[in-house]
């Protein structure tokens, strides 16, 4: 049983069709790429499976449960999905352990009454929020600037951070909207070894659109090729690659 299965999925804006019977399953533990032209529907496909849009027509199954185009975005983190998006949303004026901490309080085990008189369960769940951020921290190499606020860090930073803020509530999977956009050639060798150690260490499924190759090619197992809308190609990188489909519509013959 695939972790996320979207089956036939359409997505009609007006007269505009977006996506057409787009079918993929994404399995757990694993590191899958979308990769496309501008305007090919990539995005479009990571705000149906995250609940920011409502399917025209098709199914949508993630852990188990069917959407039937009724889940709302918080619906979806809770049930084990993460997100970042193409352009940073941080809460900036927070700290960055602020950030990874508030993050996970969809998913307290305390109510406000516990909260209001210290009981013991708040002392318990705040330590564990505690703990888990310093953990995230750690991994995604952030610890020296927990304390700082995102906004007086360099863009590369910030983008770890909403990376590890994405972490803090716990997905099963995890959406990657093109984690590399805006990042010098250093800072994409950065993300490449962290989005590994995200994958290693928590064990989780990884789904990414990114248009840099090097991050795709070297990171995901599997890689699925929209044009238009649909589904030109799918398969390993190196199968990819040497498409002659995907090269014209998309790679070009510099990156083969
Ligand atoms: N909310 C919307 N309303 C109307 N049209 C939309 C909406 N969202 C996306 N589209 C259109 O759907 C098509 C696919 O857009 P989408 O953002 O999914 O492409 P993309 O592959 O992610 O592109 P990019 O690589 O530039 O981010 C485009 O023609 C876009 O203009």
């Amino acid at each position: 049983m695939a972790l996320l299965e979207m089956k036939d999925v359409t997505q009609r804006f007006g007269g505009l069709i977006a996506l057409s019977c787009f079918n993929i399953r994404i399995e757990e533990n694993s590191l899958t790429g979308l990769i496309g032209p501008n305007g090919a529907g990539k995005t479009t496909v990571f705000n149906l499976a995250s609940g920011f849009y409502h399917a025209s027509e098709g199914d949508i199954v993630f852990d188990n449960y069917a959407y039937h185009s009724k889940l709302e975005p918080h619906e979806v983190t809770n049930l084990g999905m993460a997100r970042t998006f193409q352009n940073i949303r941080l809460w900036s004026d927070m700290t960055v352990l602020d950030n990874i901490c508030v993050s996970q309080y969809s998913r307290l085990g305390y109510g406000l009454l516990d909260a209001w008189f210290n009981t013991g369960r708040y002392g318990r769940e705040e330590k564990r929020v505690k703990n888990k951020a310093s953990h995230i921290l750690e991994v995604m190499e952030l610890s020296d600037v927990a304390n700082e606020l995102p906004k007086n860090l360099p863009y590369g930073l910030q983008r770890r951070v909403e990376l590890a803020r994405a972490l803090s509530t716990d997905p099963k999977l995890l959406l990657l909207d093109e984690p590399a956009a805006g990042l010098n050639s250093s800072d994409v060798d950065g993300l490449i070894k962290h989005i590994g150690w995200i994958y290693d260490q928590f064990k989780i499924a990884i789904w990414m659109i990114e248009h840099q190759m090097k991050v795709v090619m070297s990171l995901c197992q599997h890689i699925t090729v929209l044009e238009f809308g649909q589904i030109i190609a799918s398969g390993t990188p190196q199968e990819i690659q040497s498409n002659p489909d995907v090269i014209k519509a998309y790679l070009g013959d510099e990156n083969v």
